[in-house]
């Protein structure tokens, strides 16, 4: 659905980009991490055909992007970061106005926009000044504005930025909910845990580059895989830490209260493995769990420079 290829993007002498590659596949809830200043929005706006860059490819639906523009509008819809000011207009004009720009205007228009207020939660504001409205209703709003043209893929920089968690909560299942519908959706943040639970997939940007992407699942799999195992044993461990030293895949035994932490590099079927060797010789295990997969830590070391401050929590 969507593909970067090598972007490339300074501004004077500093490197924003430095060839970012990412794929989104169809029907992905992406998630589009990265401490701030990582180059998420100079990214963005490239993809939405607000910023040119200096080298690389952007294609949207199997097409080039950057040379057919306006073939590639039409395929996406596009959430900034920052709201326009638009004190003039009602939340009804406002909806309207872009309605029109996409050739929707009279009955028809009306009706679209009307859906829309209501798939949002706004249909009750439909009277109120855009102006007047909360921040979480504003993006609302241009969630509704971008959905206009029914475009398949929705790209979103830091929608829930400003947002009390409830609201943050109510926008995320929002989008799920689209995703569910079949949009494709592309939404940044530089808060790890507020894209980890929903997102079907990841990718994280730091300086400018792509540093770990993937499907969210296996990204977890894959952290959990690097933790520690814990094995507990009833009685006193001195047989089974000697059982342990001998697996050539242990790396390093400690005891942390009553538990055996082994750093183990194997996968589930090496694991079921060393387990019936404990077993095997008669010791009494109790406990035999991998550490539960932390990826905000691994978010933390590959982006924990001093430029950067990440934020782990939706407490910001
Ligand atoms: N127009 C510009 N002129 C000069 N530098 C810029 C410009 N736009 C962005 N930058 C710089 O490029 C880098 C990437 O900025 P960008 O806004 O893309 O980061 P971001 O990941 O979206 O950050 P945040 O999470 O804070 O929004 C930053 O160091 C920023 O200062």
């Amino acid at each position: 659905m969507l593909k970067i290829h090598g972007l490339k993007k300074k501004f004077g002498n500093f490197e924003a980009l430095r060839g970012l590659d990412m794929e989104v596949e169809e029907g992905a809830l992406y998630g589009f991490v990265g401490p701030n200043g990582a180059g998420k929005t100079t990214a963005i706006k490239i993809m939405a055909g607000l910023l040119k860059p200096d080298e690389g490819s952007v294609e949207i639906c199997g097409k080039d992007a950057l040379r057919f523009r306006e073939e590639a509008k039409d395929q996406f819809g596009y959430v900034p970061d920052e709201f326009g000011m638009y004190d003039n207009l009602k939340v009804r004009e406002y909806m309207e106005f872009f309605a029109s720009c996409y050739g929707l205007s009279g009955l028809m228009g009306r009706k679209r926009c009307e859906e829309l207020l209501d798939q949002v939660k706004l249909s009750d504001r439909a009277d109120f000044f855009v102006d007047s409205l909360s921040r979480g209703m504003k993006q609302r709003l241009c969630l509704a504005r971008a959905l206009i043209h029914d475009p398949g893929l929705l790209i979103l920089d830091e929608p829930t930025s400003g947002m009390d968690p409830r609201t943050r909560m109510e926008f995320k299942e929002m989008l799920k909910e689209l995703c569910a519908e079949g949009k494709t959706i592309l939404v940044s943040s530089h808060i790890l845990s507020e894209l980890s639970q929903m997102c079907t997939d990841i990718g994280i940007i730091d300086a400018g580059k792509i540093v770990l992407s993937g499907n969210m699942a296996e990204i977890l799999q894959k952290v959990n895989d690097s933790n520690p195992l814990l094995i507990r044993i009833c009685g006193e461990s001195r047989t089974a830490i000697g059982i342990l030293k001998k697996d050539p895949r242990v790396q390093t035994i400690a005891i942390r209260d009553e538990d055996i932490i082994v750093n183990f590099h194997g996968n589930r079927q090496a694991e079921a493995e060393l387990l019936y060797s404990l077993m095997e010789a008669g010791i009494p295990v109790s406990g035999f769990i991998r550490e539960q997969g932390d990826l905000e830590s691994i978010f933390m070391q590959i982006t924990s420079h001093d430029k950067g401050k990440v934020v782990l929590s939706s407490e910001e």
